[in-house]
């Protein structure tokens, strides 16, 4: 096969009519771009170079780029490296960082961000799936999170049924996603799940960023396949591919070629040849004729005389296209388009999704699913915490009634506040990555919101939480022989999940600020040890203090736990002076030391605890805060 059987190749039979066609002739909706131009400002080199000092760069990431994209075929966006590809995608769905100019329309109306992503579906590079769950589970989820409230379970069964064997995801319906660590479906079955997720809602418009990368070539030719298919039943289609292999090439209706931000070809596959012959630029036989078109646009940085003549070549190509037949067409379907001349096909917008309690329950019950599926995580969540408690009581064994005790109900009261934010910290840090890398992808798509998502995530792990916390709490309380008060331990217990919740909270305020979790991680450890040092009194005595340090310490949440601690601990405790230490008085009594140490904080209980829960609430609330002012991040 070569560029002669490209030329042969039959062109689309365009056949079915949508309302309001003229009898006979085939009007499909269309998506115009007319004089798109792109511009992101960049650094100009990295700051340890001194980028940071030099004033940014505006960089023109596509230039007048006219396009008229119709439904009903498949469309392909080619070129090298660094084209504008994702860029052009990003620009149709909103989801450019830089500043853009020009126009887009679909079936009459000008585009926004609003009714693009109600009629659009994007499937990114990456598949970013739930790992625990199975191809149908997660289409299930997705279909209870996308579609409309009033949806009937059988109904939406039959959709998920429909989009899987659409798919030819029939074999693996009942199979793990799986993922990095977790063996499961193979890596094109992966992709083609993420196609079907889009495909729930019937798109009108479906656009893909280079679908077929890391596919072998029999799985990526039958991926294409069947976006084709979905293209003959009236979908837009549009694909962004390196440099397609030749049995894909022909199965493209309309190819789009760019090099350096500008287009270079645009119209029929099957034109590709005679267009380019026709400038001089002809394809030998044998030849894949988008291997030999992407290398005479491409620029050729091997030296300097090469950079040259490339860039001239493309130059020529690009003026070549802007004073062509071709382009002089586009210009003219565009412009008509945007004098709102052509057929009003309707607004076919999509009615409203599902309901805020039907998403939320959505949330939390996947979420419930995918750590149920992972015996090590959800053991984690479950004992790490408590598993801590043996060695505490290995070291301390049963505390007495002496004078010595006084050090081991300290040690033990500051183990007590600093164990539950930490392990709080670590399961945010294990757990809620893949989760949070979820939501960016689905909130992007504003299927629902940041404090939705938070809040989803705080009720499920709610109950792991509250288990935890209960065994961490009795065995330490019970077998260390704290204060043998059943209220105490109410109390103990309720602080001890307090902590443990604000811990998991505050840690992942902080991962919604920085992307990597090491160094969030990092972060939230400086920020408990800081709050201990300045607040718990366990370190250093808050009354011997710096005034300065004393005024911080009330931004500390570790000061009111141990408070809290110290009162329940201490109260009514009689001590014996029979170890008592030379030159040292004797404390007999637990007041003495409260007195002493936590002047005020038998008086101050009710306000501890209420100081607590507000922390608690403030973390939320900083979380919520932290992903809708930080954003949804793009992760490609
Ligand atoms: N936000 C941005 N900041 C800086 N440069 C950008 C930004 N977005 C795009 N660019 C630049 O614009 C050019 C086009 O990028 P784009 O990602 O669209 O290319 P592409 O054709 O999709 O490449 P690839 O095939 O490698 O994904 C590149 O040189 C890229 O560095």
């Amino acid at each position: 096969m070569d560029c002669k059987t490209l030329v042969d190749m039959p062109t689309t039979p365009r056949t079915t009519p949508v309302p309001g066609g003229q009898s006979g002739q085939t009007t499909y909706p269309t998506l115009v771009l007319q004089d798109i131009n792109y511009y992101v400002t960049c650094r100009p080199g990295p700051w340890w170079k001194g980028g940071c000092f030099r004033g940014k760069q505006v960089k023109h990431v596509l230039q007048n780029v006219t396009l008229d994209l119709p439904a009903g075929q498949l469309i392909a966006v080619a070129g090298s490296s660094g084209s504008g590809k994702t860029s052009l995608l990003d620009i149709i769905t909103f989801r450019n960082e830089g500043y853009v100019t020009g126009k887009m329309a679909y079936k009459g109306l000008h585009c926004t961000k609003d009714n693009m992503q109600k009629i659009c579906s994007y499937v990114i590079q990456a598949d970013r799936l739930l790992p625990n769950l199975t191809v149908l589970e997660t289409l299930i989820y997705y279909a209870y999170l996308k579609l409309p409230g009033e949806t009937k379970k059988s109904k939406l069964e039959e959709t998920v049924e429909s989009v899987i064997s659409r798919m030819g995801l029939k074999g693996v319906a009942d199979s793990r996603v799986g993922g990095a660590v977790v063996r499961g479906i193979s890596g094109g079955e992966r992709r083609r799940v993420t196609i079907a997720i889009q495909l729930l809602q019937e798109p009108d418009i479906l656009l893909l960023d280079e679908p077929t990368t890391g596919l072998d070539s029999f799985t990526a030719r039958h991926l294409v396949a069947s976006l084709q298919q979905l293209a003959r039943q009236g979908t837009l289609v549009v694909l962004s591919l390196h440099q397609p292999r030749y049995d894909i090439v022909r199965m493209l209706d309309q190819t789009i070629l760019m090099s350096k931000g500008q287009v270079v070809y645009s119209g029929t596959t099957s034109n590709l040849v005679p267009y380019f012959t026709n400038l001089g630029h002809e394809c030998p036989s044998y030849t894949n004729p988008m291997d030999r078109y992407m290398d005479i646009i491409s620029v050729d940085h091997a030296n300097s005389e090469n950079r040259l003549n490339s860039a001239q070549r493309l130059q020529t190509l690009v003026e070549a296209y802007q004073a062509s037949d071709l382009f002089a067409a586009t210009r003219e379907k565009v412009a008509e388009q945007m004098r709102g001349n052509f057929v009003q096909v309707g607004k076919s917008y999509r009615p409203s999704g599902p309901s805020w309690f039907r998403v939320f329950l959505t949330l939390v019950s996947r979420m419930h699913v995918n750590l149920y599926r992972s015996p090590m995580d959800l053991l984690g969540r479950l004992f790490l915490m408590p598993v801590f408690c043996p060695f505490l009581l290995m070291f301390l064994g049963q505390m007495k009634h002496n004078q010595k005790s006084i050090q081991d109900r300290i040690g033990l009261l500051y183990q007590s506040g600093h164990v539950p934010p930490y392990f709080g910290l670590f399961n945010a840090i294990g757990l809620f990555v893949a989760l949070r890398n979820h939501f960016y992808r689905e909130g992007f798509e504003g299927l629902y919101s940041s404090t939705t998502f938070l809040l989803a995530y705080t009720v499920h792990i709610a109950p792991f939480m509250a288990l935890s916390g209960v065994i961490f709490s009795s065995v330490l309380y019970w077998g260390a022989g704290m204060n043998p008060v059943a209220d105490h331990f109410a109390k103990y217990l309720a602080v001890v999940l307090m902590l443990h919740l604000s811990g998991e909270l505050l840690t992942v305020a902080i991962m919604g600020i920085f992307k990597n979790p090491r160094l969030a991680s990092n972060t939230t450890s400086l920020i408990f040890a800081a709050a201990s040092l300045i607040g718990s009194g366990f370190l250093r005595s808050l009354q011997n203090m710096l005034q300065v340090l004393k005024y911080m310490s009330w931004m500390s949440f570790l000061k009111y736990s141990s408070e809290i601690f110290v009162a329940l601990e201490f109260h009514n405790l009689n001590l014996t002076c029979e170890d008592q230490m030379q030159g040292l008085p004797c404390i007999p009594s637990g007041e003495i030391f409260i007195d002493s140490n936590y002047p005020g904080a038998l008086d101050h209980e009710a306000r501890n605890f209420q100081v607590m829960a507000a922390f608690t609430v403030g973390f939320f609330a900083l979380a919520a805060v932290v992903f809708r002012m930080v954003g949804i991040r793009i992760l490609q």
